[in-house]
């Protein structure tokens, strides 16, 4: 979501002569509802905010006009407030929403201070007060976006090495020790929640149908569940990527899933250090246990990151490049931005 997009509201919706409220991109279509149901809500959320009844029913009536039925006043309805993004295809269709002139008047503010909070929280503005962070997904997909030079080379140097070393995985320059494959078939993904939806996305959604490596996951902490993946790789093992996924490093479901794959390891005389990635903030428990190891890789997992939105940190872009998604990294980039 580009700066430039969120502010530009103005040529998306119409009428073009009334200050638009509603940005381009920043617009969450609603599910189909009935039109009574969200004029309903207008005047909820205003009844709530009002001190008396009456009180809260004159400000229902300056928010929730009537809903237009005569039809010529409701086709320049819908001329003047059809919501039209031709890059997207979208049309949006609010003219049979019964807001008034005033509730427009009266939103204006609001919207333009929430404007100006996403500008803001865009240019690295710390909006995650509790935990003192940025947040900053959206530079992943376009890293000119991220707020200073130093952001910006991070990304992208990070992606250089998640290419490389996808590269060098799939063109088995870096081969598991004792596989008789000779280079590694399997990915086991091992990382819960928002530490597992990015990958199992890129599976399900983006990986070819045979890819170079086929992917497991590991997402609860369900012992018969963990048993069972290691089962059904078997003598697979010895050529079995293990990818660890953790943004704190520390969440104990995850480290159980690492235990009992280690230990599966152990039992089957491989080294796990040769076939273990770890992907997680710097220093982390997890980040400080795969060094002292010495583990195949470590990839970093930016503070300005949620897990849920982390699909396009090297959470979800080694997984994608590992499994040859067709376009190369920059050009998948690309085409999500
Ligand atoms: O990536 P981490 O730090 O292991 O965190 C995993 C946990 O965090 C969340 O992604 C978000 O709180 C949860 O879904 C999950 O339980």
């Amino acid at each position: 979501m580009a700066s430039s997009t969120i502010s530009s509201s103005s040529s998306f919706l119409k009428p073009r002569q009334r200050t638009p409220l509603f940005p381009a991109k920043s617009l969450h279509l609603p599910r189909p509802r009935s039109i009574r149901s969200i004029a309903g809500d207008l005047s909820t959320s205003t009844v709530s905010s009002a001190s008396t009844p009456s009180a809260a029913a004159a400000a229902e009536k300056k928010i929730a006009g009537p809903v237009e039925k005569d039809p010529i006043r409701l086709w320049h309805r819908y001329v003047d407030w059809l919501y039209q993004h031709k890059d997207l295809g979208l049309y949006l269709d609010v003219s049979r929403i019964g807001f008034t002139e005033e509730f427009l008047e009266r939103m204006e503010p609001r919207m333009q201070s929430a404007f100006l909070a996403m500008r803001e929280l865009e240019k690295g503005a710390i909006a995650n007060p509790d935990e003192g962070r940025m947040v900053g997904h959206y530079w992943l997909r376009n890293p000119k976006l991220a707020p200073n030079s130093f952001l910006m080379t991070q990304i992208e140097q990070t992606l250089d090495t998640i290419s490389k070393f996808a590269d060098d995985i799939i063109g088995a320059k870096i081969k598991p020790p004792s596989s008789p494959a000779g280079r590694f078939t399997q990915i086991l993904s091992v990382g819960i929640g928002g530490s597992a939806l990015g990958p199992q996305f890129v599976a399900e959604a983006l990986a070819p149908d045979n890819p170079p490596l086929k992917v497991r996951f590991i997402d609860n902490t369900d012992p018969a569940g963990i048993d069972h993946q290691v089962a059904q790789i078997g003598p697979e093992l010895a050529s079995t990527l293990v990818i660890v996924i953790s943004k704190s490093g520390g969440t104990p479901e995850t480290r159980n899933g690492l235990l009992e794959v280690q230990k599966a390891f152990r039992e089957a005389g491989l080294d796990f250090s040769k076939q273990g990635v770890a992907i997680t903030q710097e220093n982390s428990l997890l980040d400080n246990t795969a060094r002292i190891e010495g583990w195949l890789a470590r990839f970093p997992m930016f503070d300005w990151v949620g897990g849920r939105t982390s699909v396009m940190s090297a959470v979800g872009l080694l997984p994608a490049a590992l499994q040859a998604w067709e376009l190369t990294l920059k050009r998948c980039l690309l085409v999500l931005h």
